[in-house]
Formats: structure tokens, C-alpha cells, sequence
């Protein structure tokens, strides 16, 4: 059995990223850019007014000028003002020809057509935004490796790019083994267990924002599960098996790899929850056999999932790791490393109760996983641990 800092090794070297697609703006949040961006315009592509009030050539002498037109925003008739002229102007117009600056109209009196400035502080070039003052033709806008936040997304509108070259999301299968799997809201027949590891990892995924999730349900045959497998590979980047992965009569996991031409990169850790953990790839895919039972489910995705999922599409992992002072004293017998759901507070770390693999009612509470080291038995309270902040 491998360690669990092996495991994370052996899948790192395992991935390379998935080939940048041409996608619209409007679906690349989160996504990071795989080639640079240049502005094709200046922009602002005019001058505008950043004020509402009235736009005039300045003069130093000249306080009082003749209102002669308007230039509201969106404006799309031209108009020149003269010296000693002005015309009204809002937010975001552009400039009358011959204007060079904008009195906000709170500094202005006015009576009929004329207007006299009363801001002492007004010069020339006052709330006038240049032509190409946010960007200039030609000059790079953002740089390949750049994340999409909300504000590079409306940078990138505001300068015109509607289309963007970015690393993809993967698509990602989900195939759920086990006869005993009941659908949520049907009843329970004798043997029975609900299905709950298509809730927790395609929410899980969706929260990446993963959304090209399909879920699979086989019963457990080998040759059911080797096709719907073939069939996952040829349709996702990853796949996720859940169950199958042990050492029962009913556990084809393996069996179906082995026949679907994937090459096994381990099987089994030293941990606890998901010791029977497996992983494979094949060509550029990657297919994680993951323990059944739902707290593995999810510490497997956590600790090995999650991080290769985002390294495919370039994102940095969303799991926070630190270290925390544990809050009271644990056992646990040397050799398996131990993930324990937990609470994270203020640097401190308390372990829940149900701690058990079946159980995810600790798990649902939890907002960390605790790791304690596989070749330590004894912890006792104030230790330093590391512990795993969850994305929630
Ligand atoms: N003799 C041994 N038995 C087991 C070992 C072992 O080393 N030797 N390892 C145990 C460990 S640890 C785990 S974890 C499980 C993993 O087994 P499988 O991956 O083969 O999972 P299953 O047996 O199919 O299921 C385990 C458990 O989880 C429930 N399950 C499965 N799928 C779902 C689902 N989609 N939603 C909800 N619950 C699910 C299933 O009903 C089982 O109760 O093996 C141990 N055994
Ligand atoms: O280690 Mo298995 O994941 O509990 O029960």
C-alpha cells in the first residue's frame, strides 16, 4: 500500500491540462485564460463626460457662457461649441467638439442661457475621460494564466471581447455501482440503502463549477459495468465509480479497468476513510474508483478528486490546507493516515463525533477534514495538526 503523499504524487505526474477551447464570455467565469488578450479599440472609443452638467472650452477669464445644445449619453449627433459657448451634458456623453472640460452642474448658476461657474477649483480637462484612457488599441488586456473573476469578465465585455480562449471544465462521469442503491423518495424494499454519492459529488462539482455531470447507475456484472465504463471514457475527461472498489465478490471495479484498456496507477492507501481508493488513466482521462461508502466518497474527493479536477482546467486547489491546534486528545492505532471531519475555529480544531464511513451526519456539519499522520497514535490537545478547509 502506497502512502497518502505518494498517492497525491502519483496523480499530480498523471495530469496534464485539458486543450484550451474557444468559449462566450458570458460562460468563462472561473475559467482560466489560455492565450493572451489584446484590445482591438481604444476605449473609452470617445471622449466622455464623467459628470452631468456642462461641458465648455475652458477659459481662465471666462466665467459665464451661452447654452447653445445638449449631449446626452448615447449621443449620436455631433455638435461644436465655440469659445464662450456650452452645451448641457450627461454621464458617459460624448464631448461636443471644441469642449475640453465638464463643470458638474452643482458648480454652475444659470439663468436662461447662460451659465456662470462657481467652482474655484475648476481647470481644464475636469471630469473629461480621454479616448483610450482605459485601454489603447493594440495594448495586451490580460494575460494567458489569468483568472476570470467577475471583474476581469466585465473588463473584457467593456473593452468588446465577447469570446475567450480558456482552459475547459472537464466532463466528468459519474457511475454508481451497487444492486442495494434505491432512488431518494421511493420506498426502501429489505436490503435496500438510498443513494446519496451522485448528491454529494455532483454538488461538489457544480460548486467548481463543473456542470457537464452525467450519472450513471450499474448493477453489479462485470459486463454491465465494462460497458458503461467504455462508454463514460469515450464521453468524459474523468470518470468517478462509486463502490466496487474492495475486495467483495460483487466489486468489479477493477475487473472492468483491467478490461477497458486503463492502466492502473494505484489501488489502496495507507488512510482511513477510502483505503481501497483507486486510480487509473487512460490516454489523457482519469477514472477514480472510489470506496462506496459515502463519508470515503467524499474524503477520496476532497483530498485526491478536487485537486486533479481543477489542475486540468490550470485553477489553483480550493481546498485551504493549515495548521490548526487540535482542541482535545485523540487515539488511533499507527499505520493508516486518518481523515476526521471537523470544526475549524479561529485556528483551533475540534473532531466531531460519527466519525464512521457509512455516516455522513458529522461529515454534513463538518467545515474541515483532520489529517493525522499515518505513524502517530497518541494526540494530545494543543498538537498541531493540519487540517483541510472544505469549499462550501
Ligand atoms: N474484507 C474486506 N472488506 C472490506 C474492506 C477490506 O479491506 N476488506 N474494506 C472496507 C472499506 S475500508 C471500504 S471503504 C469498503 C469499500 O467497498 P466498495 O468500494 O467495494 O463499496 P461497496 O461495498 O460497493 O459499498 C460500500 C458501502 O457503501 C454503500 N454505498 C455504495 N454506493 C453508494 C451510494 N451511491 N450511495 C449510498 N451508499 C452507497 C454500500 O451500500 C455499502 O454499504 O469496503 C470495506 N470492506
Ligand atoms: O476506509 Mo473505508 O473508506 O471506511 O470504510
Amino acid at each position: 500500500m502506497i502512502t497518502v503523499e505518494q498517492a497525491k504524487q502519483i496523480i499530480a505526474d498523471s495530469i496534464s491540462h485539458l486543450e484550451p477551447v474557444n468559449i462566450p464570455l458570458n460562460q468563462a467565469a472561473r475559467h482560466i485564460l489560455a492565450a493572451d488578450i489584446y484590445a482591438t479599440f481604444d476605449i473609452p472609443a470617445f471622449r466622455q463626460s464623467s459628470m452631468d452638467g456642462y461641458a465648455i472650452k475652458y477659459e481662465e477669464s471666462l466665467k459665464t457662457y451661452t447654452l447653445v445644445g445638449e449631449m446626452a449619453a448615447g449621443a449620436s449627433q455631433p455638435l461644436t461649441i465655440r469659445k464662450g459657448e456650452t452645451s448641457r451634458i450627461f454621464t458617459g456623453a460624448p464631448l461636443p467638439d471644441g469642449a475640453d472640460t465638464v463643470i458638474m452642474q452643482e458648480k454652475i448658476s444659470r439663468s436662461s442661457d447662460q451659465i456662470t461657474i462657481e467652482d474655484p477649483k475648476a481647470t481644464p480637462g475636469l471630469n473629461v475621460r480621454e479616448k483610450g484612457a482605459e485601454i489603447k488599441a493594440g495594448v495586451l488586456a490580460m494575460q494567458a494564466g489569468s483568472l476570470l473573476t467577475p471583474a476581469a469578465l466585465g473588463f473584457l465585455a467593456g473593452i468588446g471581447i465577447c469570446e475567450v480562449t480558456v482552459f475547459p471544465m472537464p466532463k466528468v462521469s459519474i457511475i454508481l455501482t451497487g444492486n442495494e442503491l434505491q432512488q431518494p423518495g421511493k420506498p426502501l424494499a429489505f436490503g435496500q440503502v438510498y443513494e446519496s454519492n451522485s448528491y454529494s459529488l455532483s454538488a461538489a462539482l457544480k460548486l467548481e463549477g463543473v456542470h457537464d455531470i452525467a450519472v450513471h447507475w450499474v448493477n453489479d456484472n462485470l459486463e454491465s459495468l465494462t460497458e458503461m465504463l467504455h462508454m463514460a471514457l469515450d464521453q468524459s475527461d474523468v470518470v468517478l465509480l462509486t463502490g466496487g472498489v474492495s475486495v467483495g465478490d460483487y466489486d468489479y471495479v477493477i475487473a472492468a479497468a483491467e478490461q477497458c484498456g486503463i492502466d492502473q496507477q494505484f489501488h489502496k492507501i495507507k488512510q482511513k476513510p477510502g483505503k481501497p481508493l483507486y486510480f487509473g488513466t487512460k490516454d489523457q482521462k482519469l477514472v477514480f474508483g472510489l470506496p462506496g461508502n459515502p463519508s470515503s466518497v467524499l474524503s477520496c474527493y476532497y483530498n485526491y478528486v478536487l485537486p486533479a479536477i481543477k489542475s486540468l482546467s490550470k485553477l489553483e486547489n480550493s481546498v485551504r490546507e493549515l495548521e490548526a491546534e487540535l482542541e482535545v486528545d485523540y487515539e488511533k492505532p499507527i499505520g493508516l493516515t486518518h481523515f476526521l471531519k471537523g470544526i475549524y475555529t479561529d485556528g483551533k480544531v475540534t473532531p466531531l463525533n460519527a466519525q464512521e464511513s457509512f455516516r455522513l451526519s458529522s461529515f454534513a456539519q463538518s467545515n474541515c477534514l483532520i489529517r493525522l499522520n499515518e505513524d502517530q497514535q497518541h494526540f494530545i490537545a494543543g498538537d498541531t495538526v493540519m487540517v483541510a478547509l472544505l469549499p462550501h
